[in-house]
């Protein structure tokens, strides 16, 4: 199937590139034209459903179209993989569509089974509401700022209203759901869904509830068309069971046809799906992974798979890509195509004030200059030597480098003297081999009040002076 459909996805945008070449400010450019199967070109989607569809082309560029993707809230903020499946949306509105993000407020309570092998815990519904609204948040600071920072056009952008199922699910009746929608599916297409067959084949099997999920995402599908006229739904390619049972209901109960285009999956170094359930996210809410740890997931992207994510990651033009990729050719250790890469998704997600702080604590970590560790705050220098501890201790007049580490558990009293002289002991940065200094305001005590003590490679210790 995937085959198939990436091959008819290649002659759909293949038919359809000639026609969709703009041109801006003298440069050729791909994507806000409504065709937005030409994103093909830049990886953002794989897959089309049905796969031999000739109307869909035809239906995109014949009126603005209502586009969905949903996100079930069963963590309190969303994560890279995610903001893929986002950013396709924005392409979306870019291209003059009518985009919905739906959260999944009453299918997080379900547990949707694709991609997992076992089943989900079930979560309180009040979690699951603060998880909503945590992630409500996060989707109106990501598409503002993509407005804001990424769309310098006089045209004014389309709004992507954000929804959450919980909204017609709450006033739904079981019974009476079931008596109208439950006929519609076909046990023998539940059953032979990629989710299902992995599930019932694993020796823990499935729960009724798992099962059933993709009745209540199709039945999404078909309220968002019957309501905003949605004909197509965006998601990762695990998604693409739930898509079809969409399609399918739609199509017995409404008699009209609708398509779904899938993502690639965003996995890890070693090739593993990046998400909740593998416990290697990389999240966008600032406390569980930092401005600081974002900027720098992408600064460390193997030279490899810079060009791939800067295509699917940021709005950029492909000419301009191209234009980063051969400069970091010649030059790799710059890290030029890394730095352009974490800048634009640090933009997006955390805007200028997140992308400054990002930068100035990388100087922080990686420049000489004490100067700029003096330009953070002490909660940003104590988060950015997280893995080290962090001390208050009372400033006197006359404290030596050797008393100082001892006091705050940094040197060992016995030997502190011969690690210090040994040039084992950095002070903000600059190596003391005297254990007998004097600790000096500007110098060793910085204007922000903190101290930072290294002992060897990368013990760190925070002293914040009171
Ligand atoms: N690593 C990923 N790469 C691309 N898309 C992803 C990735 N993870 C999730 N998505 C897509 O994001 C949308 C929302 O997914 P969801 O909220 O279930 O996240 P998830 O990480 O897959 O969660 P879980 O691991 O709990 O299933 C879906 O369309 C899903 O396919
Ligand atoms: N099932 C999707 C989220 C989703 C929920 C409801 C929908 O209508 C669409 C998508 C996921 O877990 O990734």
């Amino acid at each position: 199937m995937s085959l198939r459909a990436s091959f008819s996805i290649q002659r759909l945008f293949t038919r359809y590139l000639q026609s969709q070449l703009v041109v801006q400010n003298g440069r050729q450019t791909y994507c806000t034209n409504s065709n937005i199967l030409t994103l093909h070109h830049r990886g953002v989607f794989n897959d089309v459903f049905p796969p031999q569809s000739d109307e869909l082309p035809k239906l995109l560029t014949s009126s603005p179209q209502s586009i969905y993707c949903g996100v079930d809230p069963t963590a309190e903020s969303l994560h890279i993989g995610n903001l893929l499946a986002l950013i396709a949306l924005i392409h979306c509105q870019r291209a003059g569509h009518q985009c919905i993000a739906l959260i999944g407020g009453a299918t997080a309570l379900i547990g949707d089974p694709s991609g997992k092998s076992t089943e989900r815990e079930s979560l309180h519904p009040d979690l699951v509401e603060r998880n909503a609204a945590s992630i409500h948040q996060s989707l109106q600071r990501i598409f503002t700022n993509h407005e804001r920072l990424f769309w310098k056009r006089d045209k004014t952008l389309p709004d992507i209203r954000i929804m959450n199922n919980q909204d017609w699910y709450k006033s739904e009746n079981l019974v009476q759901f079931l008596g109208t929608y439950g006929r519609f599916f076909r046990m023998g297409s539940m059953l032979s869904r990629q989710s299902v067959q992995t599930r019932l084949n694993s020796p823990e099997g499935m729960s009724f509830s798992e099962f059933a999920y993709q009745i209540f995402q199709a039945y999404d599908f078909l309220h968002l068309h019957e309501q905003y006229g949605c004909n197509i739904q965006i998601g990762g390619t695990d998604q693409l069971g739930n898509i079809m049972s969409g399609h399918d209901l739609i199509r017995r109960t409404a008699g009209n046809e609708v398509y779904g285009l899938t993502i690639p999956l965003v996995t890890s170094a070693t090739g593993d799906k990046l998400g909740k359930t593998a416990g290697n996210a990389v999240w966008i809410n600032r406390d569980k992974t930092s401005e600081f740890d974002l900027y720098q997931y992408f600064i460390r992207m193997h030279d490899n798979d810079v060009e791939k994510s800067l295509k699917l990651f940021t709005f950029l033009p492909l000419q301009d890509i191209d234009a980063v990729v051969r400069k970091h050719k010649a030059k790799p250790e710059k890290r030029k195509a890394q730095r352009l890469l974490a800048e634009q998704v640090l933009l997006l997600v955390h805007g200028e004030e997140g992308l400054e702080k990002a930068r100035r604590l990388t100087e922080a970590l990686y420049s000489s200059d004490p100067g700029a560790l003096e330009r953070l705050s002490v909660e940003e220098v104590s988060q950015l030597f997280g893995g080290g501890s962090f001390v208050e201790i009372m400033l006197e007049p006359g404290l030596t480098v050797y008393q100082v580490a001892v006091a705050a558990g940094a040197l060992p009293k016995d030997r502190g003297v011969g690690i210090i002289e040994d040039g084992g002991v950095y002070v903000n940065k600059q190596r003391v081999t005297n254990p007998h200094e004097v600790l000096q305001k500007g110098l060793h005590i910085l204007s922000n009040n903190v101290t930072l003590l290294r002992i060897g490679k990368k013990n760190y210790t925070l002293i914040k002076w009171v």
